[in-house]
């Protein structure tokens, strides 16, 4: 099978693209892992092909490359709705189309939710977001989308909305409908598609609309949040239920989790305090007090389950709909690898990074002007009251006060080193958010 790329164009063509994130770095080479031509109506085609990208520094980067066949260079075919139709219908058909060295596979769940019925011709529109990857949504009853940076692996996002879908009744998510896999040297999970909620705003904007209102919030906000952290029990207790799936099956927190997540957490210390320290000479003043906090999650009585999680919890990854909460995008956290994300961890790692999401949200309305009030603290205390009521007894958390406080603690500070890492690399202006939290920590006696 003869690819229609011109590989000679592909390096100066990668860096104009919105969604490449190597833009930094020379490119020494680009070839083609392997590519697949899927028809069109009207006897037109193109190519789906993976392509690797070689640095002269550093990891490699695979990326998935749609290609119609014009002959005055590379021309993104996710620009034509009609291939983003045929891609979805490949997947809807579960049709089987063999690449240069493996096969796509589509995959659409015998699931209730499956059952959906779609007019034809199919009405395909582009999502009006700024994005990674790209989605359309088709018929308003579904969103397809296609990924566009490819990581070799399990996908999360796929693998968890799988098991929601077909193995737990926990419905307060975008259900997953399809995917689409490519098997062989180049697998991965190319595109996705779940049930499209119309109307919908995210938690991000919603929140940032309360904390803008005035010093306090109403308790119908509140109400809400409380509401918010009872979804999130839902979800770990969902995640959390005894399965013979090995990948999802509930274990016990032993004394030697607890060390290796405390010294992963000084690890980062260490490596972020260096990179934001030329920035922020203050944060090296705290840095014995903070590897302090970090070691105390080594001293916790072991007790507790570590489950899959979402990974990547923050206000933007819950949308709200019909006056209740969904939470989505169980893809984690975008610097660590699918091998890492897939890991299981104790469920307080999701409760820390919302609460991390209200410090920002406080932030925010902070730097537009608003003055300070009364929202932080009410903000915590609802969602923790809402969680803790809906996993009372959970057996995935430590039954004691003081062990969940030290554990939440730990979790909240390695998701502000994330944070900080996160924000140099992409919004510097936004980096002394999480560093003004990191000065505020205070060691709980
Ligand atoms: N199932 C859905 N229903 C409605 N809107 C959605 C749905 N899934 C995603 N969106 C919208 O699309 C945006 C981007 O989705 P997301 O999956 O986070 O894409 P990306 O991974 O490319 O950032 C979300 O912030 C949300 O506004
Ligand atoms: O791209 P993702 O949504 O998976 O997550 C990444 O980007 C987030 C920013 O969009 C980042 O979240 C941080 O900023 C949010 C406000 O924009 C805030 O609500 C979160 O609490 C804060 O962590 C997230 O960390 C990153 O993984």
């Amino acid at each position: 099978m003869t690819t229609p790329i011109d590989l000679t164009k592909l390096p100066d063509y990668l860096r104009n693209q919105r969604w490449f994130a190597g833009k930094a770095w020379p490119i020494k080479s680009v070839s083609v892992m392997d590519h697949a031509r899927i028809e069109l109506p009207g006897g037109r085609d193109f190519t789906l092909a993976v392509v690797e990208v070689l640095y002269e520094l550093g990891h490699p980067d695979r990326y998935l490359l749609p290609v119609e066949g014009k002959d005055d260079g590379v021309q993104d075919a996710f620009e034509d709705v009609e291939v983003l139709r045929a891609l979805f219908n490949l997947i809807r058909e579960k049709r089987v189309v063999s690449s240069a060295s493996g096969k796509l596979c589509g995959e659409w769940l015998d699931t209730p939710e499956g059952l959906i019925a779609l007019p034809s011709p199919l009405p395909v529109r582009r999502l009006q977001v700024e994005q990674s990857n790209t989605s359309v949504v088709v018929a308003e009853k579904v969103i397809l989308k296609v990924i566009r940076k490819l990581e070799p692996g399990i996908n999360p996002e796929y693998e968890v909305g799988r098991y929601l879908a077909t193995k737990t009744s926990f419905r307060a998510t975008p259900t997953l409908l399809g995917a689409l896999q490519s098997e062989g040297p180049a697998g991965a999970t190319l595109a996705v598609v779940h049930r499209y909620i119309p109307d919908v705003t995210d938690g991000w904007r919603h929140t940032l609309e309360h904390f803008r209102r005035g010093a306090r919030l109403t308790d119908t906000f509140l109400g809400e949040l409380r509401r918010l952290g009872q979804r999130l029990g839902e979800l770990h207790h969902a995640l959390g239920a005894p399965t013979d799936e090995p990948a999802f099956s509930p274990e016990p927190i032993h004394a030697e989790d607890l060390q290796r997540w405390s010294a992963s957490i000084v690890g980062e210390m260490g490596v972020t305090l260096n990179e934001a320290s030329r920035q922020f000479p203050e944060l090296e003043g705290r840095r014995e007090d903070l590897i302090g906090y970090a070691r105390q999650l080594a001293h916790v009585p072991p007790a507790g389950q570590k489950i899959r999680i979402h990974g990547d919890l923050h206000l933007g990854q819950v949308l709200r709909a019909d006056g209740d909460w969904l939470i989505f995008d169980f893809e984690g956290e975008p610097g660590r690898s699918f091998n890492q994300r897939r890991e299981k961890y104790s469920p307080l790692r999701d409760v820390a990074g919302m609460l991390r999401s209200f410090d920002y949200a406080e932030a925010t309305v902070g730097l537009e002007g608003q003055a300070d009030g009364e929202r932080l603290g009410p903000a915590r205390k609802a969602f923790l009251e809402g969680y803790r009521a809906s996993t009372r007894g959970a057996p995935f958390l430590p039954s004691d006060d003081a062990s969940f406080n030290s554990m939440l603690d730990a979790f909240e500070l390695e998701k502000m080193l994330y944070e900080v890492r996160y924000e140099l690399q992409n919004r510097p202006d936004w980096v002394r958010i999480p560093v003004q939290a990191l000065m505020r920590m205070e060691v709980r006696k």
